[in-house]
């Protein structure tokens, strides 16, 4: 009996744990690379499946050590490297849900979620320059030579025996838009079904080099740790500092043999504007053969460039939302049909099924007939951390079937269907607006603005105004050195192609677009300034 009564925790770990599914690679070629990184010292450094494993289990000695018990949590901040992925294995070994964190993450926004997870643990790398640190948790530090305990964890009793599939593998808090952020919880089996899912669509080999390019706390980070280490192919997390470098970023993917490059399509902003003739270099090298992008809609203007540069990459569109992980992934014809005005977003991986249901709750049955999408999926969430009535708006009674007791996700987007049940974004439930009684998507105005001569990108809102309804406004980004678009002409454009009641009153010139902490464009940032 251990000392505080309870039976020996964590008598067999469950066949479905994050950690057995992302390192069954290491049994079978433990010299394979898993993580090829930048090293200190400027060059590179590879770590194989072996050592990531031997990393892991050290890791896990010393948190078992402190005596946490299943379902405690743990708050992992960092960048994406080879130690962080063995701390957040180690944790899903004993079962101590993490929530990653990436070191951008303002103190006051990080206090929020420590509040809320009340976690029992706070690890951060070596070189981590966090402090202050509530006393209720404990503090450690993770390196190339293990853990390093500062503050003790308090003793809690262990009631868990053994860590199962339901248990939880991390949460990760998104800025809800209410302001008050939502903790996503996913369990192992969650998180497995879809990368099982994912596994199917056949994209990668263990012969890959996946670079992956989001902070931590976003759920494409997580994806791309587990997609490529669950086809025993190699990660190879691209450091913010290279990243918002063209030239640095082009060269880091070149050196390191990147094959392909998961981004949201911001990242490729910047090279598309700075350094075009590098990045059709690296493509004409033909290592790199696939991008894949998630997150938001490409601007289709930008995806053309881009595939113009690269005529040999496969392009790939990952949809989905953090509550199932993601819902399906589908490949870009490049080059894009010539008219395409919308980005397929196919169907569900294997294993899960995205519905069209209208505004009276019925099945949208017919092509081009606007519905939202409801997901049956695996890999469902456990719901939001601590919040209940938050869970219960989303995860609702299959609407198909709702005797049934299937719970599938109400997305919140909204789509059509084409001739082939595949599935065309239209844009978020809220991206609808009204404008004096006319339902108008945002992204129709923001497509034709697109399509203006020298506009890069486009984004529209509506302003709230003091006295009277919202008027619309419009933020353009345009080619580099190329010259402002004319306010004026890009009102005439929209006139000539858009009913009166979606003609922007304000089009503002911007270098570039604000972004939020994950790589998105930041509307609220962009509806702030256009009301100053
Ligand atoms: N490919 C898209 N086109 C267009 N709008 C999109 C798209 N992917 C999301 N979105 C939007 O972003 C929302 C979800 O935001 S999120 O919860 O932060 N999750 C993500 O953005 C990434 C997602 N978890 C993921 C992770 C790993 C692979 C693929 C996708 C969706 O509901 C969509 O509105």
């Amino acid at each position: 009996m251990s000392p505080n009564g309870a039976r020996p925790a964590r008598a067999h770990a469950s066949v479905d744990n994050l950690r057995t599914y992302l390192l069954a690679a290491a049994r079978k070629d433990p010299d394979r690379p898993a993580v090829i990184q930048a090293a200190a010292d400027g060059g590179l450094e590879t770590v194989t499946y072996g050592e990531l494993q031997h990393r892991t289990d050290r890791c896990a000695e010393a948190l078992d050590a402190l005596g946490l018990d299943v379902g405690d949590r743990v708050i992992l901040e960092s960048d994406t490297d080879a130690d962080a992925i063995a701390t957040l294995l180690a944790c899903a070994t004993l079962g101590l849900p993490f929530t990653p964190v990436s070191p951008e993450t303002p103190d006051e926004r990080l206090l929020t979620i420590i509040d809320s997870a009340e976690p029992a643990l706070y690890l951060q790398s070596a070189r981590g320059q966090r402090t202050g640190i509530p006393e209720t948790v404990g503090t450690a530090r993770f390196g190339a030579d293990g853990l390093t305990v500062e503050r003790p964890p308090a003793p809690r009793v262990r009631r868990r025996r053994a860590v199962t599939p339901l248990d939880t593998a991390y949460i990760t808090f998104t800025s809800g838009t209410t302001g008050r952020p939502k903790g996503v919880v996913m369990s192992h089996r969650g998180v497995i079904a879809f990368l099982r899912g994912a596994e199917a669509a056949e994209l990668i080999t263990s012969e890959d080099r996946v670079a992956g390019t989001a902070p931590l706390q976003f759920d494409f980070a997580l994806f791309d740790i587990g997609f490529a280490l669950s086809h025993g192919a190699a990660l190879v997390p691209v450091p913010r500092d290279r990243l918002n470098w063209p030239r640095r970023f082009l060269s880091f993917l070149r050196d390191t043999g990147t094959t392909q490059v998961d981004a949201v399509p911001s990242a490729w902003r910047p090279v598309l504007r700075h350094e075009p003739d590098l990045l059709a270099e690296l493509g004409e090298q033909g290592v790199l053969r696939r991008i894949a992008f998630s997150g938001e809609d490409f601007p289709l203007e930008e995806l053309r460039a881009l595939q113009e540069l690269l005529p040999k990459v496969r392009f790939t569109n990952g949809y989905g939302a953090t509550e199932t992980m993601a819902a399906s992934i589908t490949e870009v014809p490049n080059p894009l049909p010539p008219g395409t005005e919308r980005l397929s977003i196919g169907y569900a991986v294997a294993g899960a099924e995205m519905m069209l249901i209208g505004p009276d709750g019925r099945p949208v049955d017919e092509p081009g007939v606007l519905g939202e999408i409801y997901l049956r999926s695996p890999s469902l969430f456990s719901g939001y951390w601590n919040d209940p009535e938050a869970t219960r708006a989303v995860v609702v009674p299959d609407p198909l079937d709702p005797r049934s007791g299937q719970r599938v996700f109400k997305t919140g987007d909204l789509a059509t269907m084409g001739v082939d049940g595949e599935l065309y974004f239209h844009g978020r439930a809220d991206s609808q607006v009204q404008i004096r009684g006319n339902r108008v998507e945002l992204g129709e105005v923001e497509r034709r603005i697109g399509q203006f001569t020298g506009v890069t990108g486009a984004v529209a809102m509506l302003v709230p105004r003091a006295d009277g309804d919202p008027a619309l406004h419009a933020f353009v980004t345009r080619a580099t050195g190329g010259p402002a678009p004319d306010a004026k002409e890009v009102v005439a454009f929209c006139r000539a192609a858009l009913p009166a009641y979606m003609i922007p009153q304000g089009v503002h010139v911007v270098d570039e677009f604000p972004l939020t902490v994950n790589g998105k464009v930041d509307r609220a940032a962009l509806t702030a300034l256009a009301a100053t």
